[in-house]
């Protein structure tokens, strides 16, 4: 299967296209080597994958230069996002060792309680092209951390990034069989791993339409699930906001990746007090965003995905136009062609466009005009997805309001940014279940048993 550069077209590799059977053998090769791998120390395990975070590093440059031969985002973005991935693998390399247990007061004067924590077992990924690095070690992290072994399929456009990890991996002494990465067939692949009773647990990142389909195929072997799926996140600008933290922020939240973020801000909204000064100076600062090939040192905004994702911009501009929307900056095929696509901001957008419903993905700023807190928090909560929110006030009042009353798993205040190893990243509605990151994300790697010990 040929693997083409998004921003040249230009055939970056190829790689094994499997399907099920390929499947069954590495979910039996992440069988065999479970009872060595969960035999290890907690510690022994964390040496392992401290060795592993230390060659990534290392060998940081050409994993960024993988990353964006088959995703196309700039290598400066690329080198950040593989410094994140190693974080969450230096992070449960220390946390491996935190897995406590705890006994709880008796019942009864013959009892003793003792609650115990043992790995889920054999666990399996799939991952999506946007972030095609860190994606897969927050999940193999905590998984390997815990003591389960783990089956990866990456995503069809960017499985070298999964490829270069697993080797990585193997150089650090990871066993063979504990970390395993599969290219191929996404709906057979899928299916196998929903399927097979080995597989204890299904880690899946990606829209909200496919973790729908993988939760259903998963219920036949009642597999626990991680599901990090589709957002549409609100970033709201109050008229007591720092306008130059705003912007920053704007600009963070809404242009990296070329706006393929699940985090990513899908709609601004913005207190008419402040809505002409904000608009006009996110519409100055895109301009300075440099379109290009990723490679390009010079350059700091790449292609799209593909133009399928070109397209679905083209189409949520065209409809909020004819709604009223302007835009501002952009708005077109960047003249380069392909994928690229300039940066665009649009004000006036109304309410009923398809934007403030759907997720964009994609380097489209739309901005709504709002008067007061209660209206803005009811459009903000008006979506079946919750998974980031960002809001720009200093009222430590309304922080607290809008932090308890906005329908998300993380809110962002005065800030564009904020995933990262040691936080509980995760959504919460249609965006998913499960936390990564943190004690949480190794939590979600471990059973707790019961021992009961009676005839004392
Ligand atoms: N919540 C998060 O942390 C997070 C992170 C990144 C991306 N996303 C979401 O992912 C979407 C974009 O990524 P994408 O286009 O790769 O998503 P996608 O759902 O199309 O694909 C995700 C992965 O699933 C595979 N896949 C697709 N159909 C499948 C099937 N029927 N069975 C098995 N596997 C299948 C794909 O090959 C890919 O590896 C956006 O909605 C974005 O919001 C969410
Ligand atoms: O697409 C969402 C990813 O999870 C990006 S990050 O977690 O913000 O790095």
């Amino acid at each position: 299967m040929a693997v083409l550069n998004p921003a040249t077209g230009e055939e970056v590799g190829s790689v094994p296209f499997f399907r099920a059977e390929e499947t069954r053998r590495a979910v039996e090769a992440a069988e065999k080597a479970l009872p060595a791998w969960r035999g290890l120390l907690a510690k022994e395990r964390g040496r392992l994958l401290r060795r592993w975070f230390d060659l990534i590093i290392e060998n940081s440059d050409d994993l960024a230069r993988i990353l964006t031969a088959e995703q196309g985002k700039p290598h400066k973005e690329a080198l950040a996002e593989v410094v994140s991935g190693a974080q969450f693998i230096e992070w449960f390399a220390e946390e491996a060792r935190r897995t406590y247990g705890e006994t709880l007061p008796p019942p009864a004067h013959d009892r003793r309680v003792v609650v115990i924590k043992q790995p889920i077992g054999v666990c399996a990924a799939i991952t999506p092209w946007n972030f095609p690095n860190t994606i897969v070690t927050r999940k193999a992290a905590a998984a390997l951390a815990a003591g389960c072994t783990m089956i990866v399929r990456p995503a069809t456009e960017t499985p070298f990034s999964a490829l270069a990890l697993a080797e990585l991996a193997a150089r650090a002494g990871i066993p063979e069989g504990v970390l395993n990465v599969i290219t191929g067939h996404s709906k057979d692949m899928g299916l196998e791993l929903t399927t097979n009773p080995t597989v204890r647990k299904l880690s899946f990142t990606g829209s909200t339409e496919v973790g729908r389909i993988l939760m259903g195929q998963s219920a036949s072997t009642i597999k626990k699930l991680a599901l990090e799926l589709g957002g549409n996140a609100p970033f709201i600008v109050f008229d007591d906001a720092d306008l130059d933290q705003a912007v920053e922020g704007a600009l963070a939240s809404k242009f990296r990746n070329s706006g393929q973020a699940c985090v990513g801000t899908n709609r601004f909204y913005v207190h008419d007090a402040v809505y002409d000064e904000f608009s006009a100076r996110l519409a100055e600062r895109v301009k300075s965003l440099v379109v290009g090939d990723g490679a390009d040192p010079a350059v700091t905004m790449g292609p799209l995905i593909d133009t399928n994702a070109v397209e679905k911009v083209e189409s949520h501009i065209a409809d909020a136009v004819d709604k009223g929307a302007r835009v501002i900056a952009g708005g077109k095929r960047h003249a380069l062609g392909r994928s690229f696509f300039e940066p665009t901001v649009m004000v006036d957008v109304s309410p009923e466009s398809r934007v403030s419903h759907e997720e964009t993905f994609g380097p489209l700023a739309s901005i709504f005009r709002f008067t007061d807190e209660e209206e803005v928090l009811k459009a903000a909560n008006d979506t079946e997805l919750g998974l980031a929110a960002y809001v720009y006030t200093r009222d430590i009042g309304r922080i607290w309001r809008m932090g308890e009353a906005i329908e998300t798993g993380m809110v962002g205040f005065n800030v564009g940014l904020m995933a990262n190893e040691a936080v509980p990243f995760g959504g919460i509605k249609e965006s998913g279940i499960g936390r990564e990151g943190s004690h949480y994300g190794l939590e979600d790697y471990l059973e707790v048993k019961y021992l009961c010990m009676g005839g004392i």
